[in-house]
């Protein structure tokens, strides 16, 4: 498959693709983004803005669709384009049908979650405007009741906690314990697409770290869990995609070491919603 050169070493179920937008394609999504009136955007506490594309989902997880806007099917044809990796096929749909937009200013990050049974278990995420570095989480004592975790602020309602998806609480990693630090973690360079697939996507929580820049240690190890202000939680975490990286300046940093600054991110999940309601929204 043409996407065989993408996935990242390590993990057979994590795809990444540098360049999956053009720059212009990006300035266009951006401005079309900040374009969408008020009331379709939610604030959030540690994001500032989520924006659904495709549809609403009812609490019992079925897809109210709406049609996807032009600037995700005609021009860019982010849809077609995903649709071609052939990473959906399996998919009820074979495509996307749903979109989660979200806005993260420097500083801002999203808390370890799942995303949840709701969606055909593949996720494929957008960045535009700033590179982030995304991690990967295992469950720690999974059978152990726990207190209830932060749930994560999980970016749609359908996503779930560890809570949730048994019905009791299930321990979600502590800070500082082991299952804190990330199984796996990505640079997303502006522009790239990941997509989270099988075991990662069913077994595994990912998360952003709130932080206002990313510092990398010189081989492409980047140093995580400063945001929460413990010095004893810090550790030295390996960008397992180093290799796939393309722009030249993110490059050096991840072989020579250094610091990024992270710039306000767009990100745009795209995942498939198996149940469809026949119900059409109505346009707003
Ligand atoms: O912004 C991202 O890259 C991750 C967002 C996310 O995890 C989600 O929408 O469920
Ligand atoms: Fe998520």
């Amino acid at each position: 498959m043409a996407t065989t050169k993408h996935r990242v070493p390590g993990k057979q179920t994590v795809y990444y693709f540098p360049s999956f937008v053009s720059e212009d394609e990006e300035t266009f999504l951006l401005r079309k983004i900040s374009e969408s009136p008020l009331p379709k955007w939610k604030s959030l506490a540690r994001r500032r803005l989520l924006q659904v594309l495709g549809g609403e989902i009812t609490p019992n997880g079925a897809l109210i669709p709406q049609d996807l806007p032009d600037c995700v099917t005609s021009y860019p044809p982010l849809i077609g384009r995903i649709q071609a990796l052939g990473l959906f096929e399996a998919s009820k749909h074979g495509k996307p049908n749903h979109i989660i937009v979200n806005e993260y200013l420097p500083g801002q990050g999203i808390m370890p979650h799942q995303d949840g049974p709701v969606y055909h278990p593949v996720v494929a995420t957008i960045s535009l405007g700033s590179h982030a570095v995304f991690h990967y989480h295992s469950f720690e004592n999974s059978s152990t009741p726990d207190a209830p975790p932060d749930s994560g602020e999980p970016a749609d309602p359908s996503a779930v906690s560890p809570q949730s998806m048994s019905g009791k609480a299930a321990a979600l990693p502590q800070i500082g314990s082991i299952g804190q630090i990330p199984i796996m973690s990505l640079f997303l360079e502006p522009r790239s697409l990941v997509v989270t697939t099988g075991e990662m996507y069913t077994d595994h929580l990912h998360s952003l770290e709130p932080v206002i820049e990313d510092i990398f240690l010189p081989g492409g190890q980047v140093i995580y869990g400063r945001s929460t202000g413990n010095p004893l939680n810090v550790s030295e975490v390996e960008i397992a995609n180093k290799d796939l990286v393309a722009t030249e300046a993110y490059k050096q940093a991840l072989q020579e070491g250094g610091s990024l600054t992270r710039g306000t991110r767009v990100s745009m999940t795209c995942r498939d919603v198996e149940r469809v309601s026949k119900f059409m929204h109505k346009s707003i």
